[in-house]
């Protein structure tokens, strides 16, 4: 099939609907509930997008006479991954950067854990009955699933939030977390839960190991690694409030289009058939399958490139209030908005710098820089709450004060227009910008977007610790010892009069 059309994403959501549920109810069929149908169609465009004559060249690569998704290329040279790049941030651009789990979020994963499965051999070995099990061959195999069916995959890592203080094991249930029960013919029995799943409007989730897996012991029966599609018998998925509550896009620009839920998912005695697993109680190799087979360089660099198309996003929204209320020759407003620029030309230049240092991993992918994506993923989700802060120190009392489009067209319509006009717009442009705005910073939906790049790719302080421990400080160490050695001292001249 390949590089799919969005209404072969619709129909293929609507026979193979996931099992969600929204305020108490089973969805039925998400492509027209109200709750997930708009972010259906959303993602449909993103499908279409790639079939589009003007950009099929630059968000698709063809292998074998098929065309697939870039963000699938296994990537053998810098001119590969520069291609990817650049399907990234076009892709970005069409939720503004709002969109944080497209499907390319995923694909990268996969892509990178496909052309490493090399990586899970190292399982097998420890599995009973591992002769007739072959981890890497069926990672690889995944990989190949999902790229020939332009699959759309959701993911969830981390256990339910009951006690962080607590190993999995030592829970009041210890299937309170997500473990095997028992094995079977067939596959493994799952039962338990996993926090988060965002866009669980998907075809497959994935169930990776998180980075850190807190049990005691070289085998967990936490400890796992697999796929199944998102309708599985025994698999559901409770969504949070929909921040999509029915508003025209005018009221509701990013809220209407792009909310791509987040859910909790609760595995009630879960068939995983032994040819969808990559990864088994084995605690070391799950704790290092991430690092190990480069898959979170890959998907961080998807994530510098989204954020480089959000930033941008946010100083378009901010110099367009400038301009709309004429406040440009505030010289604190002027800093308000070059506070923007830094933080793009920051993260633009970490890109380039990914591009530039990298290399060839023992697998054969060119794997961009782990310095500056690193960099790029501790420094913006400290920053990130700056950018709505900014634009409610920009937008005041006009991210708040914003007649509805039905307000506009109501009996107060004319005063509306008369006072609620900008400088250099209508009322009816000037209050469409302000309610961008709004979602972007103050709204439900902009709200989760804060919590959301606080923590989507893992907890801030444990980020900080893990790059403290692999970033190689010692070069930096030994200089400053070599400086405390020196002794010379530079000989001034003596001045004789
Ligand atoms: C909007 C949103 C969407 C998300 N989407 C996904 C998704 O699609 N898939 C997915 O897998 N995950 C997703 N996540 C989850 C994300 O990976 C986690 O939020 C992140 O890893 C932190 O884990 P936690 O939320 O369980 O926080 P916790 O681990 O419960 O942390 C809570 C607090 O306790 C502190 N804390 C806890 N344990 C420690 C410790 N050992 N050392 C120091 N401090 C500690 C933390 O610093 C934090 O302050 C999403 C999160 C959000 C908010
Ligand atoms: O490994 C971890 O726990 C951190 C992590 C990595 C990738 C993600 O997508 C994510 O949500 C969280």
């Amino acid at each position: 099939m390949a590089a799919i059309t969005g209404q072969q994403f619709l129909d293929r959501l609507r026979q193979n609907p996931p099992t969600l549920y929204i305020e108490g109810q089973r969805v039925e069929d998400p492509t027209t509930h109200p709750a997930t149908r708009n972010m259906a169609h959303s993602l449909a465009g993103l499908y279409d997008l790639q079939n589009q004559p003007e950009l099929r060249e630059k968000l698709t690569y063809e292998e074998n006479g098929q065309r697939y998704p870039m963000s699938l290329l296994v990537p053998r040279s810098k001119e590969d991954l520069a291609r990817i790049g650049e399907a990234h941030r076009l892709r970005a651009d069409y939720s503004l950067g709002f969109l944080g789990r497209a499907p390319d979020y995923m694909n990268a994963n996969v892509m990178a854990a496909g052309a490493g499965a090399e990586y899970f051999n190292r399982c097998s070995a420890s599995v009973p009955g591992s002769e007739k099990r072959d981890f890497a061959a069926n990672m690889r195999r995944y990989y190949e699933f999902v790229r020939d069916n332009d699959l759309c995959l959701t993911h969830a890592l981390t256990n339910p939030q009951v006690n962080r203080a607590k190993q999995a094991s030592e829970m009041p249930d210890p299937y309170i977390a997500l473990g095997v029960v028992e094995e079977r013919e067939e596959g493994i029995i799952v039962r338990g839960a996993r926090m988060m799943a965002t866009l669980p409007i998907a075809d497959e989730i994935l169930i990776f190991p998180s980075t850190v897996l807190k049990e005691n012991a070289d085998k967990s029966r936490y400890a796992m690694g697999f796929a199944i599609p998102t309708n599985a018998p025994g698999l559901s998925f409770q969504c949070r409030e929909p921040f999509d509550v029915g508003r025209d896009v005018e009221d509701h620009p990013l809220g209407s289009r792009f909310d791509e839920q987040d859910a909790f998912v609760i595995f009630d005695d879960v068939l995983v058939p032994w040819e969808r697993i990559f990864l088994l109680y084995d605690v070391e190799l799950a704790n290092k399958a991430y690092a190990a087979t480069d898959a979170v360089l890959h998907m961080a660099y998807q994530v510098v490139n989204l954020k480089i198309a959000k930033t941008e996003a946010f100083l378009g929204t901010a110099q367009s209030i400038v301009n709309a209320i004429g406040s440009g020759q505030f010289q604190h407003v002027q800093s308000k908005v070059s506070e923007i620029i830094i933080m793009l030309e920051i993260m633009k230049a970490l890109e380039v710098a990914a591009v530039a240092g990298a290399e060839l991993n023992p697998y054969g992918v060119m794997t961009p820089a782990r310095g500056p994506l690193d960099a790029a993923r501790n420094y913006y989700p400290g920053m990130y709450a700056r950018l709505p802060e900014l634009l409610q120190l920009l937008g005041a009392s006009g991210i708040i004060m914003m007649p509805s489009k039905a307000d506009r067209e109501g009996p107060l319509g004319p005063q509306i227009s008369k006072y609620l006009q900008a400088g250099n717009a209508s009322a009816e442009d000037r209050l469409k910008l302000f309610r961008l705005a709004w979602d972007m910073s103050m709204s439900s939906f902009g709200g989760r977007q804060s919590l959301y790049e606080k923590f989507f790719f893992g907890d801030p302080v444990r980020m900080h610790s893990a790059l403290y421990e692999v970033y190689d400080k010692q070069p930096a160490v030994e200089r400053i010892q070599a400086f405390l050695k020196r002794s010379e001292k530079p000989q001034a001249e003596e001045v004789t009069a």
